[in-house]
């Protein structure tokens, strides 16, 4: 019983990773590097991209117990190669011909904490892991999971701004798992299967600047506006129920590691020329007056292909747009002003 689960997930899972548009023959050769490969999400993902059949070398970083991880994930019989690095001198080794560069190099949550307060110490580690980029594999697509992400991005662009090679088309704001949650608490509370449901999450990546569009879910329920209150407020605050479930040892590690994985896959299966992949992504956008925002994204082969607009939105949806915008454009304007001071 178990081990018949167990081969019905795994295909469905393969099918899932596989995309459309490829046999197993044809899929181009895709290096992805993970930048904090030996914590909390980077071990899981490392585990996910290397089950991952368009990952055809993953290259895995860290400061600390990356052997270990790269041994350990490099068992799995999959296709993707793994090569693992550590120290300030290898890391141009890890990036170097990165197709896609994923980064949850950073510290966690403690209950009490909002993300902001890691600005201090992630503020840093992503400027010189930014810069390494810059400098060893300009091209890539960087896919930003390090807290604050509403003020990392900023900081990624204004030091890819410096060296010269900046594209807004190739960074990623990951905000993959406020949308997974979205979906979850929606379908619960909907009575509809959640692998069915979509849900649209715009805005940033902390508290009240997450804002679910559950007046564009699909499909369509019946909820009042007391439950759909709740459902955005559950989400806005999802990240904060897991730090204070895991009451002083971090923040959500294996979901966020799924969210990535999600994230990633779409990105390469844009890079790979599948059509029509659309995700929710924190990006440099015009949409509305603030210059970083996540939405609607079509992925290509550039990377963004399209920033989509935001639809229709319910009184209440619109009322938690104005509401965002303040503390977004602080925390963007914090990111800017650390690289530039
Ligand atoms: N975007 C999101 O939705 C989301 C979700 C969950 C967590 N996060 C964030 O992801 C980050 C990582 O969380 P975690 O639980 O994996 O933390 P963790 O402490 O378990 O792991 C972080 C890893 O980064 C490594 N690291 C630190 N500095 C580095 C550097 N300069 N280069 C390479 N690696 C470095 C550490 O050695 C560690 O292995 C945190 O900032 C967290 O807030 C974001
Ligand atoms: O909440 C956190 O600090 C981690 C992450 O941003 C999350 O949403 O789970």
């Amino acid at each position: 019983m178990f081990r018949s689960m167990l081969v019905r997930s795994s295909s469905s899972a393969k099918q899932w990773l596989l995309g459309r548009s490829f046999s197993s023959g044809s899929v181009p050769e895709r290096k992805v590097a993970i930048l904090g490969a030996a914590g909390g999400i980077g071990q899981p993902l490392a585990l996910l991209m290397k089950l991952n059949p368009l990952v055809s070398t993953l290259s895995l970083y860290d400061i600390a117990n990356t052997p270990g991880v790269a041994a350990d994930v490099g068992h799995i019989n999959t296709r993707a190669e793994v090569v693992g690095y550590t120290g300030d001198d290898n890391l141009y080794k890890a990036l170097e011909g990165a197709d896609l560069v994923i980064i949850p190099a950073g510290v966690p949550r403690m209950p009490g904490m909002t993300r902001d307060d890691l600005f201090n110490i992630n503020a840093a580690i992503v400027k010189t892991l930014s810069s390494a980029i810059a400098k060893y594999c300009p091209h890539a697509l960087v896919n930003m999971i390090s807290n604050p992400v509403n003020s990392t991005v900023p900081i990624a662009a204004e030091i890819f701004k410096k060296a010269c090679m900046y594209d807004e088309k190739k960074l990623f704001g990951v905000t993959t798992l406020d949308v997974v949650r979205a979906k979850t608490f929606f379908a619960a509370n909907a009575n509809l299967p959640v692998a069915d449901v979509n849900v649209p999450v715009i805005g940033g990546h902390a508290g009240v600047t997450i804002l679910p569009l559950f007046s564009q879910a699909t499909p369509q329920a019946n909820l009042s506006g007391d439950v759909l209150t709740a459902l955005t407020k559950r989400t806005q605050d999802g990240g904060t129920e897991v730090v204070e479930a895991k009451a002083g040892r971090g923040s959500a590690t294996l979901s966020m590691a799924y969210a990535g994985a999600l994230f990633a896959d779409a990105c390469l299966k844009g890079l790979n020329g599948v059509p029509d992949v659309v995700e929710c992504s924190y990006v440099q956008s015009t949409i509305t007056e603030l210059p970083f925002f996540a939405s609607k994204v079509r992925l290509g082969k550039n990377g963004v292909e399209e920033v989509l607009d935001l639809g229709p939105l319910s009184d209440f949806e619109k009322e938690g747009l104005e509401a965002l915008k303040p503390e977004l454009k602080s925390s963007i304007e914090k990111g800017v002003k650390f690289v530039k001071q």
